[in-house]
């Protein structure tokens, strides 16, 4: 997989290596992070891409409109059970989900994948992730990784996969699973795994373009394993810059500026739903800016189709084209000087969405929402 913001380094290190991808038809193209182009910088990267793509006969060439690469892939049939994916983007483990080996590359070694058709890996060590117990009202799979990521920390799982197994996940949709995987990243994961199950085939079904060959851990084949009971959970906040700094919503006392639902983590049609179950018939506080950018096109057609789209729009929300949006400062709706985001996205580095003294918290669809409301960062069962 090779998105805009790359596929200008990709196609100079396949120039300067004097190679040429070996199956372009194994090779997925998406026109997702400056999309629709925002400068004339963006345009031109997402020129070269579309060249990149001519040229060498990539058919799988998703542009402006379908969404994010993350959510796109999936959507439509490109990550079968026992693949092994790159992609030149961090949250390719995202993929994981559905129980492929998905990693994040540059654009060096994304040309030698391509001219070679392979690449080295050393297998990472995997840890065993059990999440039991039952999920309390209000609570996500969002407050689950950020809880793992405050137990672990930022690099608690370097070079490692993560393995997501236990009761919960029997209970627990698609929609929730790619958080899961997307966030590993922020513990530094290497990549994330989810085994293959009815929930993962059901979601396949219709969409797959080859046949699904899962893998699954050997007993005994796990380096560590962390559990847990995600019964003792309650909504979490990572307060700036890490989003390993976790705090309970109740305990975070933060007015907002903009308010974000959005992105690879926080923008498939669960977070819509939860997010217009909370709006439906309240307004966004005065002086906020709730901004809504649904991950892709079907998630778009199947949120207008639900009636979601108008409950946000009644209630204040913006709506932005699929795209990566906020999420990493980029356009449709950049942070000023001194700003407060709450955002569903997966990164609150300093300056992440714009100006370096602005702030961003991360939380799950629901304490997003709740907290556009209040105007202030608000544990969502206080409204819900
Ligand atoms: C721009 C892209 C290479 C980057 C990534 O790899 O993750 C972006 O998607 C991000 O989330 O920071
Ligand atoms: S939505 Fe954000 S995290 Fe996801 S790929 Fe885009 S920029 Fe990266």
């Amino acid at each position: 997989m090779i998105h805009d913001p790359m596929g200008a380094l990709v196609d100079d290190a396949l120039r300067d290596s004097c190679g040429e991808p070996r199956h372009p038809e194994r090779v997925v193209a998406v026109q997702d992070h400056f999309v629709p182009a925002k400068d004339i910088e963006s345009a031109n990267l997402s020129k070269r891409l579309r060249e990149f793509c001519s040229k060498w006969g990539v058919k799988h060439h998703y542009d402006v409109r379908w969404g994010i690469c993350h959510v796109v892939l999936p959507e439509e049939g490109h990550a079968a059970p026992g693949d092994v994916i790159v992609g030149t983007d961090s949250h390719m483990p995202t993929l994981g989900a559905l129980g492929t080996f998905s990693v994040g590359i540059g654009a060096t070694e994304m040309a030698a994948a391509l001219i070679m058709g392979k690449l080295w890996f050393r297998v990472p060590e995997t840890i065993l992730v059990k999440l039991d117990g039952s999920l309390p009202e209000m609570v996500f799979a969002k407050d689950i990784i950020l809880k793992l990521i405050s137990m672990i920390g930022v690099d608690g799982a370097n070079y490692k996969a993560l393995e997501f197994n236990g009761s919960i996940l029997k209970v627990m949709e698609m929609d929730e699973r790619f958080v899961l995987t997307n966030m590993s990243v922020e513990a530094g994961a290497k990549t994330a795994i989810i085994p293959v199950d009815d929930v993962t085939l059901s979601y396949l079904n219709g969409r797959l373009r080859r046949a699904p060959r899962p893998e699954y851990s050997d007993d005994g084949s796990h380096s560590d394993e962390i559990s847990i009971d995600v019964s003792s959970l309650e909504p979490l906040v990572a307060i700036p810059h890490s989003p390993a700094n976790v705090k309970p919503a109740s305990e975070v006392d933060a007015e907002i500026d903009q308010a974000f639902i959005g992105s690879c983590t926080g923008g498939r049609l669960k977070d819509l739903e939860v997010a217009a179950r909370i709006l439906r018939g309240r307004r966004v506080k005065e002086g906020v800016r709730l901004i809504v950018i649904p991950a892709s096109r079907r998630i778009y057609l199947e949120a207008l189709r639900r009636g979601i789209i108008d409950i946000l729009i009644e209630s204040g929300a913006t709506i932005g084209p699929p795209s990566c949006g906020p999420c990493l400062g980029a356009h449709l709706g950049v942070l000023a000087e001194g700003e407060v985001a709450i955002s569903t996205s997966n990164r609150n580095f300093r300056g992440r969405m714009g100006h370096p003294e602005s702030r961003v918290y991360l939380a799950s669809a629901a304490t997003v929402a709740a907290s556009a409301v209040e105007g202030r960062i608000v544990d969502p069962r206080v409204i819900a």
